[in-house]
């Protein structure tokens, strides 16, 4: 039985919608990867349209997480702060290449004192989305330390890194231009794609976030393929210490095993084009 809601219309996904900033994104390909295309059409999804993947959404206090995800989610904004108790979280569903997928959206605390309480459900996160304020330059030099905390959760391998600059309808278009320069080079330093938004106007909510379902959808459905892969050939068998984190257990060490020796980072796509998420195998002798 599904217990899921029906997707809405406005949640479908044919295409692949394109980054903010060709210089701060996860890829730059105009269309889902070639295999993730094929294995839709041909239904070779697996267990991707049952999965419920987590996204979690960090960042210092009232930059805006609460009212990011409630403009997306509920299409509302509330100019009066009331800060996020610990966590919450959002259900998304979406129909990508036909396919359904599902997103829990996690909202944690920015307060320090309810901190560590939303700390212990940064785990299983497959992707996270740094939110900071583009007003306030000392909200981006923190995204560094929520980026470090969110990791110490998951493995950097596997997770996909957003930087959001939020409240982009208080900046003078002068002001916006110096803080992306600064937001960009943190974005590339720490390997995340870089959004721009406003809660309040609306500006790039849905296309970020369709942007962040399409791509954790696309990281899914590579491990997937991997990962019946692997079992089609019968010699090759994957290690999991916890099978229901399917995604998020793979090894930081290079794999010794794979064939194209190549170790590229969730989604990426290597020059040979058959290891598209990093792995461990082991050999059966
Ligand atoms: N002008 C403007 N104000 C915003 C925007 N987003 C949020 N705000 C305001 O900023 C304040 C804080 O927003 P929240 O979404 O509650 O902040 P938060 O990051 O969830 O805060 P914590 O839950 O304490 O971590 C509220 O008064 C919002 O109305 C935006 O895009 N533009
Ligand atoms: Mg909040």
């Amino acid at each position: 039985m599904n217990i899921l809601a029906p997707v809405r219309r406005d949640r479908i996904l044919a295409e692949l919608p394109q980054c903010l900033r060709k210089e701060a994104a996860l890829h730059v390909h105009k269309d889902f990867h070639p295999r993730v295309t094929c294995a839709c059409q041909e239904h070779r999804t697996g267990t991707v349209g049952f999965k419920i993947s987590k996204v979690i959404v960090v960042g210092d206090l009232s930059v805006g997480k609460t009212c990011l995800i409630n403009r997306f989610c509920k299409d509302t904004f509330d100019k009066n702060y009331k800060a996020t108790i610990g966590v919450d979280f959002e259900m998304e569903r979406f129909e990508v290449l036909g396919v359904p997928f599902s997103l829990q959206l996690w909202d944690t605390a920015g307060q320090e004192r309810f901190k560590c309480i939303a700390s212990t459900y940064y785990r299983g996160a497959q992707a996270i989305i740094i939110v900071f304020n583009l007003n306030d330059v000392a909200s981006l030099e923190h995204t560094r330390q929520w980026l470090a905390d969110a990791l110490k959760e998951n493995d950097p391998a596997n997770v996909l890194l957003f930087l959001v600059g939020s409240k982009k309808d208080l900046s003078t278009p002068a002001q916006y231009v110096l803080m992306e320069k600064d937001a960009l080079k943190l974005a590339q330093e720490l390997k995340a794609e870089y959004w721009a938004v406003s809660s309040l106007t609306g500006e790039n909510v849905r296309e970020f976030f369709f942007r962040v379902a399409a791509l954790t959808f696309e990281a899914n459905v590579l491990a997937e393929l991997e990962k019946s892969g692997a079992r089609r050939i019968g010699d090759v068998v994957r290690i999991h210490s916890d099978d229901s984190n399917l995604y998020l257990t793979a090894s930081k060490k290079k794999p010794t095993c794979c064939p194209c020796k190549q170790v590229p980072r969730l989604g990426e796509r290597t020059s040979a084009g058959c290891c598209a998420v990093q792995h461990r195998c082991l050999r059966l002798l």
